[in-house]
């Protein structure tokens, strides 16, 4: 509200003709792109999912294509059940990339760098890399690994590696707000440390509800 709102307040047509431009304006577009294998980067998906919409941004979740093969999935009961139970969501493509205005990505942490599965989708970008359909891009990401120091922070430097030369603008969540310190206080981007039953030790749902309300945030501030 501006000074003279303020002053001498809004009539009802005024406050009615803006809600109506911003109804009329697009919404920002998000893309919450993810690998898991066993089900925690999902999670921290559906959580950004929630933050986003909650912002008021056109969401998608989008998977990265499984690359490993059937035998090796089949020894770990966990990996089968997670695969089978997200066989629905839509598999990323590089039209989402150009759909989107911003992307966050959710990978788990393979000795302190991407999944081949992430690599490899990545390494499918160059066309839109070339055609410079990438610059701009908002990007944030975040992650995990089964030791609190296991390579989480290397895991999102690898990542957004890439996203520096596609031209993207990395908003990470640094320590924007204090849920990071109450979620492990890692400021390249929200990251969890999964014990060996596969559940989460640290509390983040609020820390991965603030990264994606922020990376929202500056996705409008770049579009504006
Ligand atoms: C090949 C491989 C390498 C891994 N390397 C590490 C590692 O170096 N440090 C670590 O703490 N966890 C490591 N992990 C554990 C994964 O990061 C962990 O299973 C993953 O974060 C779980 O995420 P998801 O449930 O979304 O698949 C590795 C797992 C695999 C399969």
């Amino acid at each position: 509200m501006g000074f003279l709102d303020k002053l001498f307040g809004k009539s009802k047509k005024e406050e009615a003709s803006q809600e109506a431009q911003e109804e009329q304006r697009p919404k920002t577009k998000i893309a919450i792109i993810y690998y898991s294998s066993t089900g925690t980067n999902y999670q921290l998906s559906q959580w950004a999912a929630e933050g986003a919409k909650e912002a008021g941004a056109d969401v998608k979740v989008l998977k990265i294509p499984e690359l490993a093969p059937q035998e090796a999935i089949d020894q770990n009961p966990a990996w089968k059940e997670h695969l089978e139970a997200t066989k629905e969501v839509p598999e990323v493509t590089l039209e989402d990339l150009e759909w989107a205005d911003g992307i966050i990505f959710s990978v788990p942490s393979r000795f302190g760098n991407v999944p081949g599965q992430v690599k490899q989708f990545l390494d499918s970008t160059g066309a839109l890399w070339f055609n410079g359909k990438l610059v701009n891009k908002v990007v944030s990401a975040m992650t995990s690994a089964s030791n609190k120091h296991g390579g989480q922070e290397k895991t999102l430097l690898s990542l957004y590696t890439t996203m520096f030369h596609w031209g993207a603008v990395i908003a990470a969540p640094g320590y924007s707000d204090p849920v990071t310190f109450e979620a492990g206080g890692n400021p390249y981007g929200t990251s969890v440390t999964v014990g060996e039953d596969g559940k989460m030790q640290e509390d983040v749902e609020k820390a991965v509800k603030h990264q994606a309300k922020r990376t929202v945030d500056v996705t409008e501030t770049i579009n504006k």
